[in-house]
């Protein structure tokens, strides 16, 4: 559905946000993983049309985005990570405005407006103003807009940050019933966010992108990467100092450590299984030290 092709992007000369960004993207969710200035976002952006890239191609069923973007934009639904509302209107209202903006007759507005209130269970709350919405409500009407033309494309970026873990939970339940017939692209920096959800799970750094696979692919990647090891509080700080420390838990003897390295941190680390936290680390690790 969605083809990434040789995507680079600049916002100043010297520096490249995006790096020779290659994905073919197809139905279910795809968890962008990455640290806090990847450039996730600046590739959102590009895919949802907000932004030209300074080179490279998208293509959307085929078609490049970047020549003709409204051929995606009918298609789109996109959740940024900052999702502003006018706090004085009620949903009925937001969501109304929002339909007028996406250009849906009135008819179809009306019947999707209901559809969506209903299963985003906001039907009880739709003519409170969205001043009075916590966080997770004010959450659930940003995917309500983004979802109001039925979206073959949905991108959320960073849609977790604020919400409560009970509403995070249902967030993704939400997320995991959407995908069954559309494409979603979810970016995060929180592993837990897309795990069990993400049929596929992309990571970057540095604008580069790392890995493109499933979570097991990526958890079977990390074997004999990630070590256990019992340490005093001393070797500890030595090892906080020279290791990816993914792990460490007080205990009486010191520290129960768990480790991401390529080789046997010491003599007495064991090889543990790993979970997709530990791939992750594992992949930025490796990353790190490409470019050191
Ligand atoms: N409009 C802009 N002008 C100049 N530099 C920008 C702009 N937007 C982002 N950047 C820079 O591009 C890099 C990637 O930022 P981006 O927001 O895409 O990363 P991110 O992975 O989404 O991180 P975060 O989660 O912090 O938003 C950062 O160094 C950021 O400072």
């Amino acid at each position: 559905m969605l083809q990434v092709q040789s995507l680079t992007h600049y916002y100043k000369k010297d520096k490249a946000v995006l790096r020779d960004i290659n994905l073919n993207l197809s139905q279910g969710i795809v968890g962008l993983l990455g640290k806090n200035g990847a450039g996730k976002s600046s590739l959102m952006n590009i895919l949802a049309t907000l932004q030209k890239p300074t080179q490279g191609e998208v293509l959307w069923k085929g078609e490049s985005i970047i020549r003709k973007p409204q051929h995606l934009r009918q298609e789109l639904g996109y959740l940024p990570q900052y999702f502003g509302v006018y706090d004085e209107l009620t949903t009925i209202e937001f969501l109304s405005y929002i339909s007028d903006l996406k250009q849906l007759d009135t008819k179809t507005s009306r019947s999707r407006i209901d559809t969506l209130l209903e299963s985003l269970n906001l039907t009880h709350v739709a003519h409170f103003p969205l001043s009075s919405y916590s966080g997770g409500m004010r959450q659930r009407v940003g995917i309500a807009q983004a979802l109001l033309n039925n979206p073959a494309l949905l991108i959320v970026d960073e849609p977790t940050v604020g919400l409560d873990p009970e509403e995070r939970n249902q967030f993704k339940n939400m997320l995991a019933e959407l995908a069954a017939d559309r494409l979603i692209l979810l970016s995060t920096h929180i592993v837990s966010d897309i795990e069990s959800i993400a049929d596929s799970i992309a990571i970057m750094n540095h604008g580069q992108l790392n890995w493109f696979d499933s979570a097991d692919a990526l958890k079977r990647a990390a074997q004999h990467q990630v070590w256990e090891l019992q340490v005093s509080t001393n070797r500890y700080a030595e090892l906080k100092s020279t290791q990816t420390v993914a792990h460490a838990e007080r205990n009486e003897l010191g520290y129960l450590l768990k480790i991401v390295s390529g080789d046997q941190p010491d003599e007495n680390a064991r090889a543990v299984v790993p979970t997709l936290e530990d791939a992750y680390l594992a992949v930025n690790r490796a990353a790190q030290e490409t470019l050191a």
